[in-house]
């Protein structure tokens, strides 16, 4: 049976993801107002930046002012790949933290410089801390279908690295189809292995939609039991280290399946495109997804 849940919720990643793969610097001010439009259109749950090196990533230079400026409201996450990172945002009064590594060791020695092991090593520590301070612990995982350097992955491989996070005691496990390549059978199969191994524990789904694919792998992840969902504003996003990668799903083409399947998430979505009309002037490339178009034809 076709069965799905009454409410889902969105986990808003465009300010870090969305924005992180941008060319062009966008002003601190003019995130924030996107952050502040997000908000007022219901989304509780958002990656606002990421603590990661500027010489790395430099539109991420300006975490602690996206931090500080940024209403506490629901839960807000911040990437952190290491102990300063952890250390700043803690300092920065950041609540709720991520922390991110790749299955395959290619990608993450080109993402964090380290492989998959080395990373575990040192994040073991740190998060086992973290835990000890009762801080939410999320631990996305990249490429957990395919990497654009070793190809398809193993579910196993991905399976038993979320495992350790679990055993560490994360709050969230984020799943992500990093280069936007999985096919809904193959996201039914990963996701319904994951929720029956770790039913204790917050499940998220993060595709790109470089193959438009992902709407098709969230309703596939709904029916394996899977009820939050990582969406970037726009469709923006894209990781810098992951070549062929292409934006997040657009949060407003999710929510509107969502609610045109009578899933609720509490998101306006007239406002959601307000919000992404105050970005847009910012951006390089126009915004084109679907919902976001009809929104700028209606006006
Ligand atoms: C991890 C490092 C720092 C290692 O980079 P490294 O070069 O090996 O680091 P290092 O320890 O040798 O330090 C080099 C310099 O960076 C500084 N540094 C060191 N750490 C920090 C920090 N936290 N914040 C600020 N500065 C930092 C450090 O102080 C030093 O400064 P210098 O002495 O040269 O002036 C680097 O590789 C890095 O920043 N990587 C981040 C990459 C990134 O942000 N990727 C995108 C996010 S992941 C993603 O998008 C995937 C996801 C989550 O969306 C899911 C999916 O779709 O797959």
């Amino acid at each position: 049976m076709f069965s799905l849940p009454k409410n889902a919720t969105i986990i808003e990643v465009g300010p870090r993801d969305g924005l992180q793969n941008e060319g062009k610097l966008v002003k601190t001010k003019d995130k924030l107002q996107f952050i502040d439009a997000l908000q007022q259109a219901g989304i509780h749950e958002m990656e606002l930046t990421s603590f990661v090196s500027p010489k790395w990533v430099p539109q991420m230079a300006d975490a602690k002012e996206i931090v500080a400026g940024t209403k506490k409201m629901g839960r807000q996450f911040v990437l952190t790949p290491n102990k300063l990172g952890i250390d700043t945002a803690l300092e920065s009064d950041a609540q709720s933290l991520a922390v991110f590594v790749g299955v395959s060791d290619t990608f993450n020695k080109k993402n964090i410089n380290k492989t998959t092991q080395e990373s575990m090593d040192a994040l073991k520590p740190l998060v086992l801390e973290l835990k000890k301070q009762g801080i939410f612990v999320r631990a996305c995982i990249s490429t957990a279908f395919y990497c654009p350097f070793e190809g398809a992955i193993a579910p196993e491989a991905t399976i038993a690295l979320c495992r350790e996070f679990v055993d560490w005691g994360v709050d969230e496990l984020s799943v992500a189809d990093t280069i936007g390549m999985a096919n809904p059978k193959e996201s039914y199969d990963l996701f319904n292995q994951l929720v029956q191994e770790f039913p204790e524990i917050l499940i998220a789904a993060h595709f790109h939609d470089t193959r438009r694919m992902a709407l098709a792998n969230i309703v596939s992840a709904l029916q394996a039991g899977v009820t939050r969902f990582d969406a970037s504003a726009g469709g923006l996003g894209g990781c810098p280290f992951a070549p062929g990668a292409t934006g997040n799903v657009a949060t407003e083409d999710v929510v509107n399946m969502l609610h045109r399947m009578n899933v609720q998430t509490g998101i306006d979505l007239d406002l959601l495109c307000v919000a992404i009309k105050t970005i847009e002037p910012h951006v390089t490339n126009p915004v084109t997804t679907g919902m976001y178009t009809l929104y700028k034809n209606r006006s």
